[in-house]
């Protein structure tokens, strides 16, 4: 990367800590607006941790200086809307690089901030190539602005809009680095995702696939009573989330498996046909996930391994659900690991998102 965008504090170092839950919302903003949480605080220059600043620049107190600004960065395109805000298409005025933009209006609220200051601390500092990298993420008038990766094939919602389903073999290819990307999460972030769905996995030309976006913009399209654009979001939502009752990691297991599953079968699981018709109603749908039998896989189309790995992933019972850790050793995921597959073919022969409306 150029020297124009190099940070003071390398971001491997970085450490995060969230502050108690009570703490009212002046205690982490600041007089000039700084949004200001534990050793966090985030301004227009950018994200600053303060128990660094306090251990690298001890006596000077002047504000740490990021030479990457939002300035330096000309906008291409608008590439997708989502319910928290739009991501743009960005290009670095000095280097050529691009990234995606996502501009996000923040209402701050004290339910709301424990999720926004782990979505960039996990952001910032994924090591895990299947999580989409956020490399710098500002806070000005409001609004949170994160410079991300960009996945230049847009999301699987935009791929199985093109292709309508997606083949066992390069479903396993998708299924075992989505899973990579879960086992980091669950496993080292020690994080649940809570919004795993087809515009939230992300693919670029090389065929890799990545997680992106850890709740932020449900939980401010929540807070800012944007009920009609965040319906799509419980589609994917377990049963004892819709329900209310307590859940864990293995609620984005089951949002896997849906996820899954419409690729395999071109239409979302619980939805019959793609007659306007037959389509239920919002409160019908949750109530459907709620109270009937799980979706599966038709075994007269679909493989046995296949159909094992949905019903390991779609369960009632969180507990009769596996892990991300042994699906990614689940057969369906080994069958074709050794068949030397390239993603790279499939997503080749996609045009790329911004060549078609959404
Ligand atoms: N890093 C990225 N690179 C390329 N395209 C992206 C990137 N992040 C998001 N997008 C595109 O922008 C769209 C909107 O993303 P956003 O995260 O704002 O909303 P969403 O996930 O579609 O919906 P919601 O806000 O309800 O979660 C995505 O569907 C995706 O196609």
């Amino acid at each position: 990367m150029a020297t124009k965008m190099k940070t003071k504090v390398p971001l491997k170092h970085l450490k995060l800590s969230v502050p108690a839950q009570d703490a009212p919302i002046t205690s982490f903003l600041t007089a000039s607006g700084t949004f200001h949480d534990g050793d966090l605080l985030l301004n227009q220059k950018g994200l600053r941790l303060i128990s660094e600043e306090k251990e690298s620049r001890p006596s000077d107190g002047k504000e740490l200086e990021f030479d990457f600004s939002l300035d330096d960065l000309e906008t291409v395109k608008v590439i997708g809307k989502g319910s928290g805000g739009v991501v743009q298409l960005v290009r670095h005025k000095w280097t050529g690089k691009l990234f995606a933009l996502k501009v996000i209006q923040m209402n701050i609220q004290e339910d709301i901030r424990k999720q926004i200051v782990q979505e960039l601390k996990i952001n910032q500092a994924s090591q895990c190539p299947h999580v989409v990298v956020c490399y710098h993420s500002f806070y000005h008038n409001g609004v949170i602005s994160l410079v991300l990766e960009y996945m230049d094939r847009g999301s699987l919602a935009d791929v199985i809009r093109q292709v309508k389903t997606i083949l066992e073999p390069y479903l396993a290819v998708v299924c075992k680095q989505i899973l990579q990307g879960l086992v980091y999460l669950h496993n080292e972030r020690h994080v649940i995702h809570r919004d795993i769905k087809p515009s939230n996995l992300l693919v670029n030309e090389k065929g890799e696939v990545k997680i992106t976006d850890f709740g932020v913009s449900a939980m401010l399209a929540t807070s800012m009573g944007q009920r009609d654009t965040f319906v799509g979001t419980y589609n994917y939502m377990s049963p004892e989330r819709i329900s209310g009752s307590t859940y864990d990691y293995s609620s984005d297991i089951w949002s896997l498996g849906m996820v899954v599953l419409e690729c395999a079968i071109g239409r979302f699981p619980y939805i019959q046909s793609e007659d306007q018709k037959g389509q239920p109603s919002f409160y019908e749908l949750l109530a459907d996930i709620v109270q009937s039998p799980p979706p599966s896989a038709p075994s007269d189309q679909f493989s046995p391994e296949f159909c094992s790995f949905v019903s390991s992933c779609i369960q009632k019972d969180p507990r009769d659900r596996l892990t991300s850790l042994e699906l990614l050793s689940h057969p369906f995921i080994k069958k074709f690991e050794d068949k030397d597959l390239d993603l790279e073919i499939l997503v080749g022969s996609l045009e790329p998102p911004v060549n078609f409306t959404r």
